[in-house]
């Protein structure tokens, strides 16, 4: 049976069409291609056709009549939201850290006593395969609620080839079982693990010698990533782990510039990564040099408010050519949230992007940051008929009524996922 829907009379369909070659930059991000009453048809999960009622019926009344029709009456649609950098696969949680940084200990002190990311790996490593799928599902479904659907997925709380495995093979089951779509990202050099303290260049030997062909070989993954951070990896190991990467295929992203600045938007521009996350503390030497070689910054704001640290200079990474994408970095230690709305919101009101920029970051621009603009991202013709209906009546809703899901009805290839803010269990997966 072939698959029909006909999403109609939307008071706002935000298309964000014509970004999929770049990603949008400048102006190009307040582009978001508002049709208003707007419709979109979709076969076999594909998009079919954009426009009004009118222009659609002219063209495809024959499928309209078979088609599953939702009213999108007095709602907004966007493309499917996508998160683009995500540690969602872990166990445990840690809120003993968060009580101790709320009495003043800082996220590296806590780190550094071996808790923080260390204290994610030990309860990583000890969970079995099917305890860390369930947990990590139990995450996704929460995306999916919030109109999620796609994700970046990193590994890092393993930091032993048998552990990253084991979270990249769980990544991989979720992807093929949940309705969000996982892209993974290798991330062995996450931490130097305890035990290496005192040689981390023998940690480091193993994540590019032991580690990354192994990951290539058995296909777990698309990106590496490095956590370029002072008292983390250097600049100069940070490189070496990316251009190891390069050689099996794996496109490089770095965390860079989280909690200081340590010239990781700088090197980030040098191995011409996808992208640069965080970027908190970028100097304006990076910030030009990433313009310059089209590295995308993925801003992940959750941290900062979650660190209760300064934000990236969003409006200054703009203005300077940079596209930028926005995600919640969803991870136990600096960003325990799921909410990518809530991000939107603090885009807006603490890092002065307008409205129409956030959900070009957090579409288009998302989708360029994981490599897959050529399929989600955005609604046109031939594009998977990822979809979110949003119980608001224009766009400005969405940043305006914060810290809030508005989420309606979620669409994954064409199929329902998300009904009056509910999951469809009976619906298909791929
Ligand atoms: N900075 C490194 N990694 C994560 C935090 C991981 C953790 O604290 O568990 C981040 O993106 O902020
Ligand atoms: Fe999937
Ligand atoms: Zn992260």
């Amino acid at each position: 049976m072939s698959n029909v829907l006909y999403i109609k009379n939307a008071s706002e369909l935000i298309t964000v069409r014509g970004h999929s070659e770049k990603p949008a930059k400048k102006t190009a991000m307040s582009e978001i291609g508002i049709i208003e009453n707007g419709c979109v048809l979709s076969k076999d999960g594909k998009i079919v056709a954009v426009g009004t009622d009118e222009e659609i019926r002219n063209e495809h009344q024959d499928l309209v009549n078979l088609a599953e029709v939702i009213d999108a009456t007095g709602k907004v649609v966007t493309p499917g939201l996508v998160d683009p950098h995500t540690h969602i696969v872990y166990a445990g949680t840690r809120e003993n850290e968060y009580a101790m940084r709320l009495e003043g200990k800082t996220y590296m002190e806590i780190m550094n006593a071996g808790g923080g990311i260390h204290a994610t790996t030990r309860a990583t490593q000890q969970a079995s395969f099917d305890e860390l799928y369930e947990q990590s599902k139990a995450r996704l479904d929460k995306m999916l609620l919030g109109g999620i659907t796609t994700i970046e997925a990193k590994s890092g709380y393993g930091l032993t080839l048998e552990d990253e495995l084991k979270q990249l093979e769980v990544a991989k089951k979720l992807n093929e079982d949940h309705q969000i779509d996982l892209i993974s990202t290798f991330m062995g050099a996450h931490a130097v693990p305890l035990e290496y303290k005192d040689n981390p260049e023998a940690f480091i030997d193993i994540v590019i010698n032991e580690m990354l062909p192994v990951v290539a070989e058995k296909n777990l993954a698309v990106f590496n990533d490095v956590f370029c951070e002072r008292g983390v990896f250097t600049p100069e190991q940070s490189k070496r782990i990316l251009e190891a990467g390069k050689k099996y295929g794996l496109k490089p992203k770095i965390h860079a510039d989280e909690i200081e600045s340590y010239s990781g938007a700088e090197m980030a521009a040098e191995v011409k990564a996808v992208s640069a996350e965080h970027l908190l503390r970028a100097s304006d030497e990076g910030i030009k040099a990433m313009a310059e070689n089209d590295v995308i910054g993925v801003l992940l704001p959750g941290t900062a408010f979650f660190l209760m640290a300064d934000y990236a200079e969003a409006r200054k990474m703009i203005d300077a050519g940079m596209a930028i994408a926005l995600s919640t970095d969803a991870n136990p230690g600096s960003s325990p949230t799921l909410s990518l709305q809530f991000i939107m919101n603090l885009g807006c009101l603490e890092m002065g992007m307008t409205p129409e920029e956030v959900i070009t970051a957090t579409t288009i621009n998302a989708a360029h940051a994981i490599d897959a603009a050529d399929r989600i991202g955005s609604i046109e013709v031939g594009k998977d008929a990822d979809f979110t209906l949003f119980d608001v009546k224009n766009h400005l809703m969405l940043s305006y009524q914060y810290g809030m899901n508005h989420t309606h009805t979620v669409v994954k290839k064409g199929n329902v996922v998300v009904s009056d803010g509910h999951i469809i269990k009976s619906a298909a997966v791929y």
